[in-house]
């Protein structure tokens, strides 16, 4: 089975997010997207005052309706900050047969050099780039880490960066959707409309609970 990887802070889960896993599950024929709500996302150690339950329920909410999407709480369950290597090795090893892909949008792409391990990520997962308003590159290529890029060539028909591990680096230019959480969590603050820019049971979660206007 080809499977993909969506992880992120989803504080809250987004439109963005379902289509770039949608798009990256047409475009290489992938066979679900795990989600995977990050507990402690190494960057944003104080994300703040929104706990896992809640991140974790609303894109529980989010991809309810799709066969396709699966959400894991395996991030929560490891504790501790939630370094993707740690993930991508722990589901290597729980389904050693299945092929992993590791979706990811273009400004963490352009920042992972400074993730833990992010060579090991490289030589063990296939990694989806994908363009975000913002942070769209032109080359894949040159977008990677100077120091790994020696590891890789570039399979002009198959429009891919080859790893030495057998691993792939793959571009996924679908339609630009500016949305962050970031800009939704300002809306909702300010009691502002976030219709459209999140699934409906989402929407009606953030409301229910009053997030991100009492402080939450
Ligand atoms: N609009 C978008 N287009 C493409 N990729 C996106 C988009 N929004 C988020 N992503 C990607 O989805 C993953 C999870 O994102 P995350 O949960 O941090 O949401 P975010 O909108 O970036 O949050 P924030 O605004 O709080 O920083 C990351 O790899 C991120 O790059
Ligand atoms: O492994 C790392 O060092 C690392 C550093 C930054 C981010 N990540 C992961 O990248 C995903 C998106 O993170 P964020 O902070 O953009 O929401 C989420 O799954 C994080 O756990 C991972």
């Amino acid at each position: 089975m080809k499977i993909g990887i969506l992880g992120g802070t989803f504080n809250p889960v987004h439109n963005a997010h379902l289509r770039i896993a949608e798009e990256a599950r047409d475009n290489f024929g992938l066979d679900r997207v795990v989600f995977i709500p990050a507990a402690t996302p190494p960057h944003k150690p104080t994300i703040g005052e929104l706990s896992f339950a809640d991140r974790l329920a609303m894109v529980q909410l989010a991809v309810a309706d799709n066969p396709h999407f699966t959400v894991s709480d395996m991030e929560g369950v490891r504790g501790g900050r939630s370094y993707s290597i740690d993930t991508i090795r722990e589901l290597r090893r729980l389904h050693p047969d299945d092929d992993f892909y590791f979706i990811i949008g273009g400004d963490s792409f352009r920042d992972i050099s400074s993730w833990r391990e992010y060579a090991e990520i490289f030589a063990t997962c296939n990694v989806i780039a994908v363009q975000r308003p913002g942070a769209t590159f032109e080359s894949l290529a040159q977008s990677l880490p100077v120091a790994i890029a020696n590891q890789f060539c570039y399979d002009e028909p198959a429009k891919m960066l080859s790893h030495s591990s057998g691993c792939g680096v793959f571009a996924l230019h679908g339609v630009l959707l500016d949305i962050s959480s970031s800009e939704i969590r300002a809306l909702a603050r300010q009691g502002r409309s976030i219709r459209y820019l999140v699934p409906g049971p989402v929407e009606q979660y953030i409301k229910e609970h009053r997030l991100y206007i009492d402080g939450r």
